[in-house]
């Protein structure tokens, strides 16, 4: 069973992993996998270098994803291009690391990424967590983390889906306006049914044989 946990910038889905992570559940980043496809040598590194020239490389070759950042998120047409050229890989790469992990970790895994339902990876999961925080905490914790402008910040939020559209998609909830404790209890709550989930689609699975 995979679980897929989205919410917007800053929400706490890292942290969340993190708590999961201490019960023995294992995940997979979607935002280290989109770092995996634009490393040196990758196609899409190379794409993006002959669109927007060598400002957006550092020195030793790499993405200088400040640059980057900054491109695509003043033109949602820059960010619409990154994205056809981003999203086809950082799913297929998703999909392989699931079903390894899958194989190798049970009784349920995670698929943490921001942009689960705008990226069609909403149909590589069982059900979805969405971390919900007001989005005056997002933008707080984003400037304060990240070190970003608020404006900027703003502009990260606004290109993401909204706060209702997300949760009318959500199965599960985690309220992330409260302490770590508050976060501790709710996945704590939320391991418990996953496991019992897990073990039910796992019952369902095998077959019944009649001994008589
Ligand atoms: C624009 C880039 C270079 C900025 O890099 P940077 O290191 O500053 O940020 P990082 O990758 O850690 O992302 C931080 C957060 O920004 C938000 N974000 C990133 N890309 C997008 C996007 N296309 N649309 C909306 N929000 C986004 C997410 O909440 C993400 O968690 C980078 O985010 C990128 O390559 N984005 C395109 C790939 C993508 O959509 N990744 C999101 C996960 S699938
Ligand atoms: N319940 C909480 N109380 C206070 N601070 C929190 C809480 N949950 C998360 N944070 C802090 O908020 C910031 C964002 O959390 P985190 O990095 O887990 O979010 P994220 O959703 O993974 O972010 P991104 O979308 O950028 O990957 C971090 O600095 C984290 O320590």
């Amino acid at each position: 069973m995979i679980i897929g946990v989205t919410g917007g910038i800053a929400s706490g889905k890292s942290t969340v992993a993190r708590a999961f992570g201490a019960l023995g559940i294992a995940w997979v980043d979607a935002d280290d996998v989109a770092r995996e496809v634009v490393a040196p040598g990758e196609p899409a590194l190379d794409m993006i270098a002959e669109r927007y020239g060598p400002a957006v490389l550092q020195d030793d070759g790499s993405l200088d994803r400040r640059v980057l950042r900054e491109i695509v998120f003043a033109d949602p047409g820059e960010r619409m291009w990154l994205e056809e050229v981003t999203h086809p890989r950082i799913r297929e790469r998703l999909d392989r690391h699931l079903a390894r992990m899958e194989a190798e970790h049970g009784p349920y895994v995670l698929l943490v990424s921001p942009l689960l339902f705008e990226s069609g990876q909403s149909a590589l999961v069982d059900r979805r967590l969405v971390i919900d925080v007001p989005v005056s905490v997002q933008i707080a914790r984003t400037a304060q983390r990240d070190g970003v402008d608020e404006d900027q910040a703003r502009a990260i939020v606004a290109a993401q889906m909204s706060r209702s559209e997300r949760l009318a998609r959500a199965d599960d909830v985690l309220d992330n306006g409260g302490d770590q404790a508050s976060l501790d209890a709710q996945v704590a709550e939320l391991d418990r049914r996953y496991r019992e989930l897990a073990q039910n689609a796992g019952a369902k699975a095998t077959p019944i044989v009649d001994t008589k």
